[in-house]
């Protein structure tokens, strides 16, 4: 039987990416999955790079072009996110992964993915509940500095369209330390990140399978 197909979406270095790259090259593979395609909304997403050494096909879903030709910025992120989700099911991937990507995915775009049976999961920088959306860390540092926290973490959850708010899979705690900054904190993040979004992702698969037994 082959291994599933994951799509990753990302908008930036792609580290993340490169986690579950490496993790389903690895000898026994740590993620039983083929990655087939990757899409990035930022032409300069060095995760592009990444892909592209890896032999990865990828996509640059440029918001641009729809800005031009809709007449508002709600009519183009609609155009923007139905063709996305006509990106993604051109490569009929059995899961979408976010990481680190940075749009809000609207119905426009879940519904069709939900109606073909793609699973979508996200990583966020953040524990179930705190500091949705994007500058995560940044908002928990803050607010650790004012005394209000005295830890954040990391989190791979379900999608669904209540941002950051789908039934997460893995949570991690990242507690702050004293002298804590933001460069110390993003740095202990992401090497929780890219530990927990391949063990995310290798449940969420497990749940998926299990699912697909069960119908
Ligand atoms: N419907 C959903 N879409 C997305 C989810 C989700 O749970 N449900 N997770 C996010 C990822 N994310 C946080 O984990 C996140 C990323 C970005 C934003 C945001 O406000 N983006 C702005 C644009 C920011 C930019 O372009 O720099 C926007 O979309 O207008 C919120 C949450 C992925 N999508
Ligand atoms: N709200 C989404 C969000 O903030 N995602 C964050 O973007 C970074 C991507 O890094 P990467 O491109 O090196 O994988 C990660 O820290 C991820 O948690």
């Amino acid at each position: 039987m082959a291994p599933p197909t994951l799509l990753v979406l990302i908008s930036g270095s792609g580290s993340n990416l490169q986690a579950l790259i490496d993790a389903t090259k690895s000898t026994p593979p740590l993620l039983s999955a083929t990655i087939t395609h990757v899409i990035s909304n930022k032409k300069a997403a060095y995760g592009l790079t990444r892909a592209a050494n890896a032999g990865i096909p990828t996509t640059y879903h440029n918001l641009v072009p729809y800005k031009k030709k809709h007449p508002t910025t709600e009519a183009a992120r609609e155009a923007y996110d139905r063709d996305l989700a006509a990106h993604i099911l051109k490569h009929k991937p059995d899961m979408v992964v976010c990481a680190g990507w940075m749009h809000i995915l609207s119905p426009t775009c879940l519904g069709p993915l939900q109606g073909a049976g793609v699973d979508i999961i996200n990583l966020h920088p953040a524990l179930p509940g705190c500091f949705d959306g994007a500058g995560a860390i940044e908002r928990a540092l803050e607010a650790w500095e004012r005394g209000e926290i005295d830890k954040t973490g990391v989190m791979i959850h379900h999608v669904i369209t209540a941002v950051d708010r789908g039934t997460p899979i893995v949570v991690r705690e990242v507690p702050f330390v004293e002298g804590d900054t933001l460069e110390r904190v993003e740095e202990r993040i992401h090497a929780v990140e890219h530990v927990e979004i391949v063990k995310a992702t290798r449940i969420a698969l497990d749940q998926r399978r299990e699912r697909l037994e069960k119908s």
